[in-house]
C-alpha cells in the first residue's frame, strides 16, 4: 500500500515514519519537495502519486504566531485537510487526521466528550476546528484523533523547552490553572498504526472524532515538575531544582493567544473502539529516555 505521511519531519510524523517503516510503501515529501500551503502543488502531488492512504500529521502549530499569521495557519490547518479529505472521498483512500484540545472553550472542569460543543479561544484552535469540520463533511469515513500537549524526544515542545530552561535558570514560573494530559508523539503514532492495521484487515473503526491522550490529568506546572524530577533521576545536571518551580495563574503569564483552562479529554470512546486501556501520562513520561 502507498501511504502518504504529511508533516513527516514533525513530532508525530517522525514517530509515524519510524513505526511504519517496512509496513507500507511510504510517501514522505519534505517541505522543500511539497509546500502544503500550496493547494495546486498538493493536488499535483496527489494526482501523480495516487496514495491509497494518507496520514495528515502536518499542521501549523505555533499557537501565538497563528494570531498574526492567520492566512498561513488557515491554509495548513483547514484548507489542506479539506483538500486531502476530498481526494480520499473521491478515490476511496483512507484518511487519518489529527486535531487538538484547543478546539474546546476551556470552561468547567468536566472532561470534554467528542460531541461536546466546541468554541476555540485562539486562531490556531479556530483553524484546526475548521479543518475537522471540513474533513468530516468531505469524508465521513475519515478518523480524526483529537490529542493534547504533544511532546517527544525531538523537535520543539514543552518538555524540550523546560529541559533547556532547567539548565540555564535557577527559578521558573509555570501556569498551574490550565489542566490537560501531556501526550507522547510515540503514543499517537502507535495508536495510528493500530488504526491503520484495523483498516487493512477490513475492520476499520468508525469514522469520526476520537480523543487520544493518556489517562489522568495535570497542569503545565505538574508536567514541568515531573520533567525536572525525571531528568534529575536520570543523572542530568541542572541549574534548576524542582522546588524552585513556582505555580502561577494564567493571568501572570500573558501571551498573544489565549489558552483554555480545561483541556481534559475523555478517552473512553477510543479505548472502546480499539479494546485498549491507555496508560497514565506520568508513566509514559517516566519511560522517556532522551
Ligand atoms: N504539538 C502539540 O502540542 C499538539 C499537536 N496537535 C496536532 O497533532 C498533529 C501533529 O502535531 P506535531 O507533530 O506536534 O506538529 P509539528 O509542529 O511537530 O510538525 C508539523 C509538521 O508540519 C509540517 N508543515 C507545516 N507547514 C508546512 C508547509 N507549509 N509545507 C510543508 N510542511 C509543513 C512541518 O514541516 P517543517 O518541519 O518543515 O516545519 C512539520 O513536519 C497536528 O495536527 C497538530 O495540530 C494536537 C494537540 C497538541
Ligand atoms: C515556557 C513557559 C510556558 N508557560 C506556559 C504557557 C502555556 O500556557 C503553557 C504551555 O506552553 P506552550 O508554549 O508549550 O503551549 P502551547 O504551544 O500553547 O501548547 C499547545 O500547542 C498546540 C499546538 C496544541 O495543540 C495544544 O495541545 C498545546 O500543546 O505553559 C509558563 O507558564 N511558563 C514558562 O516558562
Ligand atoms: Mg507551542
Amino acid at each position: 500500500m502507498q501511504l502518504m505521511i504529511t508533516g513527516s519531519s514533525g513530532q508525530v510524523g517522525t514517530e509515524l515514519k519510524q513505526q511504519l517503516a517496512g509496513q507500507a510503501e511510504l510517501l514522505t515529501p519534505s517541505r522543500s519537495e511539497l509546500d502544503l500551503a500550496n493547494a495546486t502543488a498538493v493536488q499535483g502531488y496527489l494526482a501523480l502519486h495516487r496514495p491509497q492512504a494518507i496520514v495528515n500529521a502536518a499542521a501549523y502549530t505555533a499557537v501565538d504566531q497563528a494570531e498574526t499569521e492567520q492566512e498561513l495557519a488557515l491554509a495548513v490547518n483547514a484548507q489542506l485537510p479539506e483538500l486531502l479529505a476530498r481526494y480520499c472521498a473521491q478515490t476511496g483512500a483512507y484518511l487519518l487526521h489529527y486535531s487538538t484540545d484547543y478546539v474546546y472553550p476551556g470552561t468547567g472542569t468536566e472532561p470534554w466528550q467528542e460531541d461536546s460543543p466546541t468554541g476555540p479561544l485562539n486562531y490556531y484552535g479556530y483553524s484546526k476546528l475548521k479543518g475537522d469540520l471540513a474533513v468530516l463533511a468531505q469524508c465521513p469515513q475519515a478518523v480524526i484523533f483529537r490529542t493534547s500537549w504533544v511532546y517527544s524526544g525531538q523537535g520543539k515542545n514543552f518538555r524540550s523547552t523546560i529541559l533547556r530552561l532547567a539548565k540555564e535558570k535557577t527559578g521558573l514560573s509555570i501556569v498551574a490553572d490550565q489542566i490537560g494530559a501531556p501526550t507522547p508523539a510515540s503514543l499517537i503514532a502507535a495508536i495510528s498504526v493500530q488504526t491503520l492495521q484495523r483498516y487493512l484487515q477490513g475492520q476499520p473503526i468508525a469514522g469520526g472524532v476520537y480523543h487520544l491522550a493518556p489517562r489522568g490529568y495535570g497542569s503545565w506546572y505538574d508536567f514541568a515538575k515531573a520533567i525536572v524530577h525525571q531528568a534529575i533521576k536520570q543523572g542530568e545536571t541542572l541549574a534548576l531544582q524542582p522546588e524552585a518551580i513556582q505555580p502561577i495563574p494564567s493571568s501572570d503569564y500573558p501571551t498573544p493567544a489565549k489558552r483554555p483552562l480545561n483541556s481534559r479529554l475523555c478517552v473512553d470512546k477510543l479505548e472502546h473502539a480499539l479494546g485498549i486501556r491507555l496508560p497514565e501520562w506520568q508513566q509514559l513520561l517516566a519511560s522517556m529516555t532522551q
